[in-house]
């Protein structure tokens, strides 16, 4: 009944890698993995069937063996790591090569539950080791590692009780105390890999999901939008803690003519470099967004009018400075907003940055205009 559900499940992996975004890798390999492991182990019901006995066995084992190492190389892909079919390939051929020996030269059975088992804790040892160096600190991944390292316990488990304990305490087929909890645990575990390979890969697709709608996809910066929801929580703060917050308006002057003379995809690179230069010159707690076109604004968390406009200059200056990639000159205009009350809201601020701007512009451009203070209820205004 469960090989019957974790067949099932592969096709939903196999649906999910289809409908999932590129970006997300390793699905292809966990529903491939996980069809390999559901093949293997119908094999193993015809272990002791008409064929002749080695033959199943050992392709059983091949193909238990390689759907374990693939679900390795889809963990490995998932966390953007180089698959290492090197080593997938070098234990599943070393892995073959010891089960033919003890199964068709020196028959034993302990000896190759042992050396299967060993194997396949390498792989499992190897999932729960780039999930705790490369997965992200929550619940989906914490559960993910748990389940590999569960898997790992369990198959070691087997291949010490067959090392200590001898062949008939470990073989699957013969009734058990230790058979039956292996099987349940097993049958069990694989079905939970399937939820933990699903919950991972849904959070990642709800992150890469939250970024494009947050994010301008050319320069990686803050969307209008993404912006709109850092300047909400900036803002709940400055209502809590009283404190200054400044707003500055970048718009790019005579941008239409660098893209009429150097083309659209120069212009874009502009666009990219601006977006690099802003980002240098900001503190970590600083927030640049691109408005669309060529205006960016940047949020400037418990800041005053003075340190405001020093930053303003700083990016006046790279943006002037020259440069040895290639990107033709240019300038900028530049207007700040100080906000000193959380009464006022991004519109205000941004339309009196903005108004800023537009004087910049109409006095000559490359320069920084600074907007009057916001008139607002005395009750309200800071210090
Ligand atoms: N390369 C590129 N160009 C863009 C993008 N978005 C808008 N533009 C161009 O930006 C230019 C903006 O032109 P204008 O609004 O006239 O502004 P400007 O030429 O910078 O003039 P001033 O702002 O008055 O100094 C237009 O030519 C748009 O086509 C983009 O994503 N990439």
């Amino acid at each position: 009944m469960s090989t019957v559900m974790c067949g099932a499940m592969s096709i939903v992996l196999f649906s999910v890698w289809r409908s999932f975004p590129a970006e997300i890798g390793g699905l292809r390999e966990w529903a491939l993995g996980l069809l390999f492991m559901v093949a293997g182990t119908v094999l193993l019901t015809l272990r002791g069937g008409a064929v002749p006995k080695p033959l199943p066995v050992l392709t059983m084992n091949a193909v238990l063996l390689w759907g374990i190492g693939l679900s390795m190389i889809g963990t490995e892909k998932f966390y953007g790591q180089r698959p290492s079919w090197r080593l997938f390939h070098g234990v599943w051929l070393a892995g073959m090569g010891a089960m033919a020996w003890w199964l068709l030269v020196r028959p034993d059975f302990p000896a190759r539950v042992a050396v299967f088992s060993a194997f396949v804790t390498l792989f499992y040892c190897r999932q729960v080791g780039l999930i705790a160096r490369h997965g992200e600190r929550q619940f989906p991944t914490l559960f993910f590692g748990a389940l590999m390292l569960i898997q790992a316990l369990v198959v070691a488990t087997r291949g010490m009780l067959a090392l200590f304990g001898g062949g008939t305490s470990v073989d699957l087929l013969r009734p058990g105390p230790f058979q039956n909890v292996y099987l349940a645990i097993s049958s069990f575990m694989v079905l939970m890999l399937v939820v933990g390979f699903m919950t991972v890969a849904t959070r990642r697709l709800q992150t890469i999901l939250e970024q494009r709608s947050t994010r301008d996809p050319l320069t990686q910066v803050l969307n209008r939008r993404g912006f709109g929801d850092v300047y909400a929580r900036e803002r709940a703060l400055m209502q809590r803690e009283r404190r200054a917050t400044s707003l500055i308006s970048i718009d790019l002057d005579h941008f239409k003519s660098i893209n009429d003379r150097y083309g659209h995809a120069t212009g874009d690179r502009v666009l990219v470099h601006v977006a690099e230069v802003i980002g240098k010159v900001l503190r970590a707690s600083d927030h640049v967004a691109r408005f669309g076109g060529e205006e960016f604004v940047v949020l400037l968390p418990d800041t005053g009018m003075e340190r405001a406009c020093s930053v303003a200059e700083r990016i006046q200056d790279v943006l002037r400075a020259p440069r040895n990639n290639g990107l033709p000159a240019y300038t900028a205009s530049i207007g700040i907003a100080c906000q000193l009350s959380a009464e006022e809201d991004l519109d205000g601020i941004l339309q009196r940055a903005d108004g800023a701007l537009y004087r910049a512009k109409a006095l000559g451009r490359d320069r920084i205009e600074v907007a009057e203070p916001a008139t607002l209820p005395s009750r309200v205004a800071l210090g």
